[in-house]
């Protein structure tokens, strides 16, 4: 059907912006704000829901909660010690919250009154981390809310002329504030849209596509995601004809694709994920510290996102005072300690088209390259790895990427079908680089059962 504000290209984009972004793979997203000091507590009760919530589950009136901007000292806050921890981790992009749902914003805007600059820490933390990350060779992306709580023009509904004239101006407002860190953050790669579900937003698609054309006049080659935008008639992520709108899927959120569907490959995809099991903001209970993910399970995603061709936009929550989570801290360095080891099977790499999911863990190939990696993630109880080669394929050697390499022979099963003798190896992730060749004619026949 005819729409004026769809997807405005059929097929994934192939400029160099793009392209970069496909091939970083592995990215941090951070999650921080005035909800990282309550952290999940309210009058001393631990709240068990996400944190930066928390102004809705614990009913905090939104006065009571805008005072918590009077205690922002951030006295702990230290972008440069950050970018290094994520230059650590091996992420190649970083995905900042310049404003989530409370309306609270970490740059001082010209908008409105509620940003760190009229705070005791009085500072431009967004210019800070975009310089920082930037100087430690990381590419920034700006996560920005169109959702509101704190602006008198925010409506989730528009029942009447008085809602319209009101979400007119919140439009206006928002526009003005997203033109506002394009000029004065011009060096970002793209921005992250969230809080775009409720009726009102999705009865403005018209503004959604506008913010779109807008930002990408601004900074050219720039980056959006799916999750900003609807179309003429409120579907979102997909326009009502099913093409994709923005420059990739952003609806994976704590959640993957199935590894066998091949279907995702199509498009360019980001899937976005907490380390505790819900909290995207900083909490300090028991609730949150029991759910955290290891650095084995993350890695597992990395390699499944690769393997499907899509990236992992992993969340730190950084403290109330600006501190790092020394637990968050410890695991940033195991995944960039087997990044360091492994990157091979992960940066640049995607969809290993020809060679069906395993199981045990995930190929990976880089786009015309013949190399495939096998990322092992599940060990098989017998310590023996089966492979099944496209057909007409052999498995001539299978090398470990680790230090110290190991070269393993593959033993041939039956036509394309190869496995690897494992040993003991206490390791929890391996990746080989497998190298193949066209199977010679086969030197024997099979009997024919004459069953
Ligand atoms: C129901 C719901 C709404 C918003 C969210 C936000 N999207 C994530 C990327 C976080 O920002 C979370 O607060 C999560 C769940």
């Amino acid at each position: 059907m005819e729409l004026n504000y769809g997807a405005s290209r059929q097929q994934p984009r192939q400029d160099a912006a793009m392209q970069r972004f496909r091939e970083h793979r592995f990215g941090q997203f951070v999650h921080w704000g005035l909800y990282a000091m309550p952290a999940g507590y309210w009058q001393g009760t631990e709240y068990r829901f996400a944190a930066e919530f928390l102004q809705k589950t614990a009913n905090i009136p939104e006065p009571e909660w805008a005072e918590l901007a009077q205690q922002f000292s951030a006295e702990a806050f230290d972008a440069d010690a950050w970018a290094a921890l994520a230059a650590r981790s091996g992420v190649k992009y970083a995905t900042f919250t310049t404003k989530h749902h409370d309306g609270f914003c970490l740059w001082p805007s010209q908008y409105t009154d509620f940003h760190s600059g009229n705070t005791p820490a009085a500072r431009d933390f967004i210019g800070e981390l975009v310089a920082a990350y930037q100087r430690h060779g990381i590419d920034v992306y700006l996560y920005y809310s169109v959702l509101d709580w704190h602006h008198p023009d925010w409506r989730y509904r528009l029942e009447s002329a008085e809602d319209q004239q009101a979400f007119k101006r919140y439009l206006d407002f928002a526009m003005n504030q997203l033109v506002e860190l394009a000029q004065r953050y011009p060096s970002v790669k793209g921005f992250w849209f969230d809080g775009t579900w409720d009726e009102s937003v999705k009865a403005n698609g018209r503004w959604t596509w506008e913010v779109e054309q807008r930002l990408k006049e601004l900074i050219p080659g720039l980056i959006v995601s799916s999750r900003l935008r609807a179309d003429d008639l409120g579907a979102r992520h997909r326009d009502s004809n099913g093409s994709l709108m923005g420059d990739y899927e952003s609806g994976y959120e704590r959640r993957l694709p199935d590894p066998w569907d091949r279907s995702v490959c199509e498009q360019d995809w980001e899937a976005c994920m907490t380390i505790p099991q819900a909290s995207w903001g900083y909490h300090a209970g028991p609730w949150a510290k029991r759910t955290r993910k290891s650095a084995a399970e993350l890695i597992d995603m990395i390699a499944h996102c690769t393997s499907l061709s899509g990236n992992f936009l992993l969340n730190f929550g950084p403290r109330g005072d600006g501190s790092i989570d020394p637990e968050d801290a410890a695991l940033a360095e195991q995944i960039g300690n087997w990044l360091a080891q492994n990157g091979a099977a992960i940066y640049g790499k995607g969809v290993a088209t020809n060679w069906s999911y395993p199981g045990w863990g995930y190929y990976t190939q880089e786009a015309d390259s013949e190399t495939v990696y096998a990322v092992v993630t599940k060990w098989p109880t017998a310590r023996r790895l089966r492979l099944q080669l496209p057909a007409g394929e052999r498995l001539l050697a299978a090398t470990l990427l680790r230090e110290p390499a190991l070269q393993l022979n593959p033993q041939e099963l039956e036509t394309s079908l190869f496995e690897l003798e494992l040993g003991n190896s206490s390791e929890e992730t391996l990746v080989f680089e497998l190298t193949t060749a066209a199977a010679e004619e086969q030197s024997w026949t099979e009997p024919n059962p004459d069953v």
